[in-house]
């Protein structure tokens, strides 16, 4: 059987503010295979995103391992973790994060360029072009971001997470700002992500439907991480 892309152990994350020691995670013991969707659900605070962050290498953790498509990544310097960044990972925030005076199609290239993959730039042109027709973009190529509504600036963001085929998505509320249509169409193009491509969504969500939709559920509180067992309200 292969590793699994996202591997923790007793990780834990103790941050500060100010002078108060705060414990944001408690003994994370995660395990995320190929191709696997998990959601995660919880109270505002209870530490969801800062679990994303680690697995992103975006915050280092304090304790306990951390390995993500089998690069331990504790330890690692920041350009360490920029390159593995790169080549391993796609991220999705609810704010898109798009570079304003950029179009559609050269944001989504801008992200296989800097991944150093070696392609030729028409490779990577027709590959941000495939990525962005198949969110439905395909006419709003040469659009700057201050063009496209909201919905469509999210679209260009999950274009950029998948146009490289990342081993592991993180999605912190991908669908939280967008039309009801709009995020079924998000999610769908995330799931065919995990069943084609073999990646590994980690999906912060407080939708119960689109959890629901997971192939498991975990859930938040107070920085501990367990499964759910009883079923996500409606
Ligand atoms: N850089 C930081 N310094 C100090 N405390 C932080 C920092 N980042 C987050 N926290 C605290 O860590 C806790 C967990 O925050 P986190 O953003 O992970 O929660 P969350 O579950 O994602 O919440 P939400 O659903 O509201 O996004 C919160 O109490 C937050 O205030």
């Amino acid at each position: 059987m292969s590793s699994p892309v996202v591997s923790t152990a007793a990780m834990n994350l103790h941050l500060r503010s100010g002078k108060t020691p705060l414990h944001i995670l408690k003994d994370i013991d995660l395990s995320i295979e190929a191709g696997e969707v998990i959601a995660v659900v919880g109270p505002s605070g209870s530490g969801k995103t800062s679990l994303l962050m680690v697995l992103g290498g975006l915050e280092q953790a304090s304790n306990g391992s951390v390995t993500v498509a089998g690069t331990a990544i504790t330890g690692k310097s920041e350009d360490e973790l920029a390159i593995f960044r790169r080549q391993n990972l796609g991220i999705l925030f609810q704010n898109f994060h798009l570079i304003p005076s950029m179009t559609a199609l050269e944001n989504v290239a801008l992200s296989l360029e800097i991944a150093e993959t070696g392609q030729s730039f028409d490779n990577i042109a027709a590959s941000a072009k495939a990525a962005l027709t198949a969110v439905g973009l395909g006419d709003r190529l040469d659009h700057r971001p201050s063009a496209l509504s909201g919905g469509e600036q999210q679209r260009v963001g999950l274009a950029r997470a998948i146009v490289g085929k990342p081993k592991l998505l993180l999605a912190d509320e991908p669908t939280g700002n967008l039309d009801q249509d709009t995020g079924a169409r998000v999610i769908e193009m995330m799931f065919a992500l995990a069943r084609d491509n073999g990646t590994a969504v980690f999906l912060i969500t407080h939708d119960p439907a689109l959890a629901r939709r997971a192939d498991r559920i975990l859930s938040m509180n107070h920085g501990r991480l367990t499964p759910m067992t009883e079923s996500v309200p409606a």
